[in-house]
């Protein structure tokens, strides 16, 4: 039974013999209304560093935005990286895409969602190549013809599902998620043989938990959604950053 953010124990301190992955958006940092102007607050990436050294390198970033935008974001750190929900990975040095690039088919699904949306100021369509996003943060009554848009849009996409999101509706290739990613990289050192830990908000991150409880693992939700499977639970992306010991 589903229990609710609030109810859920802290998870406990980070430890050695961990395999930490960490959503992005939501979880690492807060919500901005424009996904472009997300940043990663001081501090982060050089714990974030520190915690990989003391895991071994078994700490990667699950997201889903690109791993390029990734590498930007938390710069000069690449960290081993599952982008796209899990269509793009990167355990070393090499990125492997699971999806081939959106073709004409998306292309002109990009067009008309940009029209779809076009009647509601701050609305966003964001193209990620391969998966689309329609954003409605700054506009909330674009909510309904984003979801309406998204779902008939699917019958043009061979091969695609719909992911909703926090604020957002995803349409996006349905060879991979965020579980398939993380017991992905629990099949390979340095994260092969060590407790899986995750922590997430969005409803892309139920995966991962599932992948993680299922494994005997720590999952964390991040925020006070209430249908989440995880077990343990932190308020918001502050709660997360002292959890993992980012000074502020
Ligand atoms: O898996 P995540 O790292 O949490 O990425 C999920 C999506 O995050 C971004 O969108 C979300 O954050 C934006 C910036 O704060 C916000 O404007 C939007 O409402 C959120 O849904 C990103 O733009 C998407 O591509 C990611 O899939």
């Amino acid at each position: 039974m589903p229990a609710t953010a609030i109810s859920l124990p802290s998870p406990p301190v980070p430890a050695r013999d961990w395999a930490l992955f960490l959503d992005v958006d939501g979880c690492l940092i807060e919500f901005t209304d424009d996904p472009d102007d997300a940043g990663v607050q001081p501090g982060v990436v050089d714990r974030l560093l520190a915690l990989s050294g003391m895991l071994d390198g078994a700490l990667a970033l699950v997201s889903g935005r690109r791993i390029a935008m990734l590498d930007r974001m938390f710069a000069p750190a690449l960290f081993p990286a599952a982008g796209l929900h899990g269509l793009e990975r990167r355990l070393d040095a090499d990125i492997v895409a699971l999806a081939e690039e959106g073709g004409a088919d998306m292309r002109g699904v990009v067009e008309d969602a940009r029209q779809a949306l076009a009647p509601f100021p701050g609305a966003l369509v964001e193209d990620k190549g391969v998966a689309l996003a329609l954003h409605w943060r700054a506009a909330p009554e674009a909510a309904a013809s984003a979801m309406a848009f998204a779902e008939g849009a699917l019958a043009r996409l061979s091969g695609y599902r719909l992911q909703p999101g926090d604020h957002v509706a995803e349409l996006k290739p349905d060879a991979a998620d965020k579980g398939t990613a993380i017991a992905a990289f629990l099949e390979h050192a340095p994260f092969r043989g060590r407790v899986p830990v995750f922590a997430g908000d969005d409803l892309t991150d139920e995966h991962g938990f599932e992948v993680v409880n299922a494994r005997g693992g720590i999952s964390i939700l991040v925020g006070g959604r209430t249908d989440s499977v995880a077990r343990h639970g932190l308020a918001d992306p502050a709660a997360v950053r002292d959890w993992l010991g980012v000074a502020r």
